[in-house]
C-alpha cells in the first residue's frame, strides 16, 4: 500500500454532493482511492510515502471527456471552411489510408494532449477501421500513457452506394461489426469500480450505418452491461437526411432503433427540439456537447441551458482534433460558457461552476460512472492541480475557481490518474513527448501527402 498526501492547497474544487470548495485543504490517498479531504488535522496521517505542498495551485478532479476521435489528430486543420457533410467528404479518402501505428501514435498524442489540460478520463470513438486497424491499437496507448479509456467500438456500414455518405472503400460489413464488438467487450471490458477500461458500442452516426445495425448493436450492449454512443442531430443536413431517408426526427428515430435510456450517450445534440429535449430527460438519456467543433463547422449551438433545466444529463467532449482542432479539455468547458452566453443573449445562461460540473460529474454521468468526477472519499484518485502565479491568475486569485473557466485555458502542473503521478511539474512522465510528437508529425505528413 503507498499513501499520498496533498496538502495546504491554495483552493480545491471538490465538486462533491454539496460542492464544496475549500481553502488551505488537503487530500489523502491510499493506492488509488481518495481517503479523505478536509483540513490537515482531519488526515488520517499527516504524513505519507509522497507529499505535495499545493499553496501555489487550484485543485480539481480530473476532467472527464466524453467525445473524441484521436485519429483525427493526423489530419487537423484540413476542409478549413466545410460544414460537416463536405467536411467528412473530403477527410474520408485520406483516413482510407490510416494503418495500426496511425491509431497508436494518435490515440497517443490526443492523450498527452488532454492529459496536459488536466483531463484523466476520455471516451474516444473510433469509427473507422481501414488496412490493420483496430480498438486494441488505442487500447494499448491508453495503457501505456496511464489514462482511464472508455474504448467506443465505432463502426460505418452503409456506404454511398446504400445511400450513406461515407465511400464504400472505409464501410464495414454488418456482421464483422457485431462478431468484432462482441469480441472487444469479452476481451477489454471492466465494468469494476475504479476500471481503468470499459468498452462501449458506438455505431457512428444515422447517415453512416444502417437502422438493423442500431438495433442490433443496441441488443449487443445491454446483453454485456455496456454503453451505447453514436452522433446525433448535428446541423440541419443532418436532421434533413433522418427525414428524407427514414421519415423521422432523430428523436422518433433513436425511439425507434432503442437508443434512449440512462446507458446511452449521444455527442452534440445540436439540432433537438423542444419534445425530444423531453424524452432525453424522462428517459435518463445523455448528450456530449462539444461546442468548439459546433462553432468550427458552423452546426449551431447546442441548447445546454434548456436541456439542463429539463434534467438531461450532459457531459463535455472536444470533438476530433481535425474539427476542434483543439483536445483542451478546460478550453472546452470555457467555450460551453461563453457559447451559451451568446445563445441565450444572457450572461448567466451557464455559470462558471455549471461549466466545471458539466466538465466533471456532468461528464462522469454520461459515461455511467459514480467513481471519478469528484473530491470526495471512496472517489478514485484523479486530480489536476494547476499553478496560480501565472500570467493569467494574475488579478483573480480571489477566486481561482472562477478564473480556470473565464481566463486562459492554461496546462496543469500536476496530474494524478488512479493514484499515479502522470504530469510532474507540467511535464508527462508516461511518454517522451518530444519523440512521440515527432512520430506523430511523420505519420501525419505522409498520410496528407498519400504516401
Ligand atoms: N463532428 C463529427 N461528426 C461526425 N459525424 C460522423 O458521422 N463522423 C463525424 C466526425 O468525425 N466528427
Amino acid at each position: 500500500m503507498t499513501t499520498l498526501l496533498l496538502k495546504n492547497i491554495h483552493t480545491l474544487a471538490t465538486m462533491d454532493d454539496v460542492q464544496r470548495e475549500l481553502k488551505n485543504a488537503s487530500i489523502f490517498i491510499r493506492d488509488n482511492v481518495i481517503e479523505a479531504v478536509g483540513s490537515l488535522e482531519e488526515m488520517p496521517e499527516q504524513t505519507a510515502d509522497e507529499v505535495y505542498d499545493l499553496s501555489r495551485h487550484v485543485v480539481i478532479p480530473g476532467l472527464i471527456n466524453t467525445h473524441h476521435h484521436m485519429f483525427q489528430n493526423l489530419t487537423r486543420v484540413i476542409a478549413q471552411d466545410k460544414e460537416l457533410f463536405d467536411w467528412l467528404v473530403t477527410l474520408y479518402p485520406i483516413w482510407r489510408n490510416l494503418r495500426s501505428e496511425h491509431i497508436n501514435v494518435s490515440a497517443k498524442l490526443a492523450m498527452a494532449e488532454l492529459i496536459l489540460s488536466g483531463c484523466t478520463t476520455s471516451s474516444d470513438h473510433l469509427y473507422i477501421y481501414p488496412n490493420d486497424c483496430t480498438i486494441e491499437d488505442e487500447i494499448r496507448a491508453a495503457q501505456e500513457i496511464g489514462m482511464r479509456f472508455h474504448a467506443a467500438r465505432g463502426s460505418m456500414s452503409l456506404g454511398e452506394s446504400s445511400g450513406g455518405l461515407p465511400p464504400d472503400s472505409v464501410v464495414e460489413n454488418e456482421a464483422d461489426i457485431l462478431r468484432i464488438t462482441r469480441d472487444i467487450i469479452e476481451t477489454h471490458h471492466d465494468a469494476s469500480r475504479y476500471a481503468m477500461l470499459r468498452v462501449v458500442v458506438a455505431p457512428c452516426s444515422p447517415f453512416t450505418v444502417s437502422k438493423d445495425l442500431m438495433r442490433e448493436a443496441a441488443e449487443l450492449a445491454r446483453s454485456y452491461g455496456v454503453h451505447l454512443h453514436t452522433h446525433l442531430a448535428e446541423n440541419v443536413k443532418d436532421i434533413d437526411f433522418s427525414l428524407e431517408q427514414f421519415g423521422q426526427r432523430p428523436g422518433d428515430y433513436v425511439e425507434d432503433v432503442g437508443w434512449v435510456g440512462d446507458d446511452v450517450w449521444h455527442a452534440h445534440c445540436v439540432q433537438l427540439n423542444h419534445a425530444e429535449i423531453g424524452l432525453f430527460a424522462r428517459t435518463g438519456t445523455g448528450v456530449c456537447h462539444c461546442p468548439s467543433s459546433n462553432m468550427r463547422l458552423a452546426s449551431g449551438i447546442a441548447p445546454i441551458r434548456h436541456m439542463l433545466d429539463e434534467g438531461v444529463k450532459v457531459g463535455l467532449g472536444v470533438d476530433g482534433s481535425a474539427s476542434n482542432d483543439s483536445g483542451h479539455l478546460l478550453n472546452e468547458a470555457r467555450n460551453a460558457m461563453l457559447l451559451q452566453r451568446v445563445k441565450d443573449t444572457n450572461p448567466g445562461a451557464l455559470t462558471a461552476r455549471e461549466a466545471l460540473h458539466i466538465a466533471t460529474r456532468g461528464s462522469a454521468s454520461v459515461l455511467g460512472r459514480d467513481d471519478v468526477g469528484a473530491i470526495a472519499p471512496g472517489m478514485a484518485a484523479d486530480i489536476a492541480a494547476y499553478n496560480i502565479d501565472t500570467v493569467g491568475f494574475a488579478g483573480a486569485l480571489h477566486d481561482p475557481i472562477a478564473a480556470l473557466m473565464f481566463g486562459q485555458s492554461i496546462n496543469a502542473n500536476q496530474v494524478w490518474i488512479n493514484g499515479r503521478g502522470v504530469v510532474r511539474d507540467g511535464h508527462l512522465t508516461t511518454v517522451d513527448l518530444p519523440v512521440l510528437i515527432e512520430t506523430h508529425n511523420r505519420l501525419s505528413q505522409a498520410l496528407i501527402n498519400g504516401a
